[in-house]
């Protein structure tokens, strides 16, 4: 069985008169270990997807399971206990505490898992070390860069040692020396800890370096390799009209 496995996951909204499906009938493997990256147009449901299988929103029909748990059976207060010791978020904008340390924003997801004030300690050290920050352990969100915010997330994502690690653009808001320092430092946390990845992305350079591309359109993840390049060429064109600022 695969590590993260969507069978059949349909998940609509009501709009106004107007019904949208993001989700129609999907089918979903992800093996342990594999790095997958998501693009497709805005609006085609790829963060729907990762609120599905973090458990964040329930699907309309279909099932989820991760680590050989149905997800789409937890209750919400299980589902809570679940997804803090089984899966990881890191944000396009980090969500970093303003009031916390560094050090106090990674260790906060450990503090809804049962673990002496030791481990706690050795977890959030080695996430810190993970993404080479343990200088900046004492420092607060503002007195970081951009880029170092993005890592604090990073840490904060792996430090209960997730099954599932989910990233929403993570390199959405970063320039683009600092979204590269961040897709290899997500690419080694992959291979050298081993752990899997589902990362949405508009940046098709930040999506190749994902053992798997996936794409999502109208509900459905293409198939062919032509289909997928053609959408990739769309999404290039025009993240370079928004940077010329013609959009
Ligand atoms: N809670 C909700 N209530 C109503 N509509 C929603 C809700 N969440 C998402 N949608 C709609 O579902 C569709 C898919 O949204 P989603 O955020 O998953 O797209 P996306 O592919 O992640 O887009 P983007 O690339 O712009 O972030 C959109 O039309 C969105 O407006």
């Amino acid at each position: 069985m695969a590590l993260v496995e969507l069978r059949g996951v349909s998940k609509s909204f009501r709009k106004g008169d107007e019904t949208i499906t993001p989700l129609d009938n999907i089918d979903l493997d992800i093996e342990a270990g594999e790095f997958v990256s998501l693009m497709g147009p805005s609006g085609t449901g790829k963060s729907t997807l990762l609120n599905l299988v973090s458990g964040i929103d329930r699907p309309d029909s279909g099932t989820i399971t991760v680590a050989g748990t149905e997800v789409t059976k937890l209750s919400r207060s299980k589902l809570a206990d679940w997804r803090a010791a089984n899966l990881g978020y890191i944000f396009q904008t980090h969500n970093l505490i303003p009031v916390l340390t560094a050090y106090e924003n990674v260790e906060l997801p450990t503090l809804l898992l049962k673990l002496s004030t030791t481990q706690r300690r050795q977890r959030v050290e080695l996430a810190l070390e993970a993404v080479g920050l343990s200088d900046r352990a004492d420092h607060y969100p503002r007195q970081l860069s951009g880029g170092q915010e993005q890592r604090v997330g990073i840490a904060r994502a792996i430090v209960a040692h997730p099954k599932v690690v989910v990233a929403d653009e993570p390199t959405g808001s970063l320039d683009t020396e600092t979204s590269e320092q961040v897709q290899i430092l997500l690419q080694r946390l992959n291979k050298e800890l081993d752990i899997t990845l589902l990362m949405v992305t508009h940046d098709s350079d930040a999506a190749r370096i994902a053992s798997r591309q996936m794409v999502l359109d109208r509900g459905k993840f293409l198939e062919s390799e032509r289909e997928k390049e053609s959408l990739r060429e769309g999404e290039i064109g025009r993240q370079k009209v928004k940077e010329s600022g013609a959009a």
